[in-house]
């Protein structure tokens, strides 16, 4: 390959690519909102993103009763004369189980996204956690500024020094999941004392679920939803949708990766796209030092999730990744004690990362959520 046809063909792809493109602020308030859509509250779905100043995601929260606390033997709707009768007296707001939904030892200097402006109770919990800025996107009762919780909590904000704005991405955001059928099924045969792996060209239609998590949650999930509810997403869906969401700040053609490792408590502890090192600036990069093969200088998705992790450890964690990983990618996904990867397409040579999977007993399964996952800030 000549160097100049390569030259050109990579700055022509980033330009044309780059529509799809977002801001951290887009993406950081689309994840708060992607949050959201995990409430069970049949009237305001809220959701956070507490984020660090390197821009990790620290923590995570939506609006819901207290863990363990069955959504169906507490009451959804509200009840002025009967307290015990009254959602309100039971929910956990958004930004409370965000900020206790932490990986990290500190919140200092950290920005929570909401999509909804902190009420005078979770304004409270922000300054005593240490973070100092507040991104929402509108207020409650219909974008009245002046209610009195509101009030209180811009007051408690100003004499904090916590710096408060609104954002509102430009437009909604939607989340395609392409499916492809699995170029080839691998199997191991048990009987051999060598594990054999034998390829074979059978093709199925993906997606296998993890039937463990849909036996125990279907009984609590589908009860409990109701009309409003339409939006509700699985952990699977959300996380999946996360990782393609991480996609969207890819500058990369090759295709745009994104990985969001979850915690077996359901939290995030790492998220990343595909692109080059952190320090080499994106811009200027490949015309200055005219660059033959990008793919050299490129940092995986997985790889910059797992080194971005907000967590000591990623034992049994779950890697959510838009592409099956390759075997690079594979070696750093096992030896940092991730134990399954859960992928959306599988389009390119990855019998040697399943060969290690498999050996080292990560299960990997696909999950293609049903349809598109629509963003709306409203
Ligand atoms: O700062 C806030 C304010 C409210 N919430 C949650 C609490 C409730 O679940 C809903 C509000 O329900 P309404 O029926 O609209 O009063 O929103 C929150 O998470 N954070």
């Amino acid at each position: 390959m000549d160097n100049n046809s390569s030259i050109e063909i990579e700055t022509k792809s980033l330009n044309e690519n780059q529509k799809d493109y977002i801001s951290w602020d887009d993406l950081f308030m689309a994840t708060a909102f992607l949050m959201a859509k995990r409430s069970r509250d049949p009237v305001t779905q809220v959701g956070a993103c507490i984020v660090s100043s390197d821009h990790k995601i620290v923590g995570t929260g939506y609006n819901e009763m207290p863990t363990r606390c069955c959504d169906d033997s507490f009451p959804l709707g509200k009840d002025k004369f009967d307290k015990l009768n009254d959602k309100r007296t039971y929910i956990c707001h958004a930004e409370l189980n965000a900020v206790l939904n932490t990986n990290s030892i500190s919140l200092q200097k950290c920005i929570i996204y909401v999509s909804l402006f902190p009420c005078n109770e979770c304004a409270k919990i922000i300054i005593q956690s240490g973070i100092k800025n507040v991104v929402y996107c509108k207020y409650k009762n219909n974008n009245r500024r002046h209610k009195n919780e509101n009030m209180a909590s811009e007051i408690m904000f100003m004499t904090s020094n916590v710096n408060c704005r609104s954002y509102t991405p430009k437009q909604n955001i939607t989340l395609e999941f392409k499916t492809t059928r699995e170029p080839e099924k691998l199997q191991i045969n048990a009987d051999e004392s060598e594990t054999q792996i034998v390829l074979t060209n059978e093709t199925t239609l993906e997606p296998v679920y993890d039937i463990i998590y849909n036996i125990s949650s279907i009984e609590t999930e589908t009860k409990s939803l109701n009309e409003n509810q339409k939006d509700y997403i699985s952990w699977d869906d959300l996380f999946m949708a996360t990782a393609f969401l991480m996609a969207k700040r890819s500058k990369y053609h090759l295709p745009e990766v994104g990985a969001c490792i979850v915690s077996p408590d359901n939290k995030i502890v790492g998220t990343g796209c595909n692109g080059i090192p952190t320090t080499c600036s994106d811009d200027n990069f490949h015309e200055h030092y005219k660059l033959i093969d990008t793919r050299m200088y490129i940092c995986h998705a997985e790889m910059n999730a797992v080194l971005n992790k907000n967590s000591i450890s990623l034992q049994k964690c779950i890697i959510y990744v838009s592409h099956f990983p390759c075997n690079e990618c594979a070696k750093i996904i096992i030896q940092s004690g991730i134990k399954e990867v859960v992928y959306c397409t599988n389009e390119d040579e990855t019998e040697a990362s399943k060969k290690m999977f498999k050996a080292s007993g990560v299960d990997f399964r696909n999950h293609t959520p049903n349809q598109k996952i629509t963003i709306t800030f409203r």
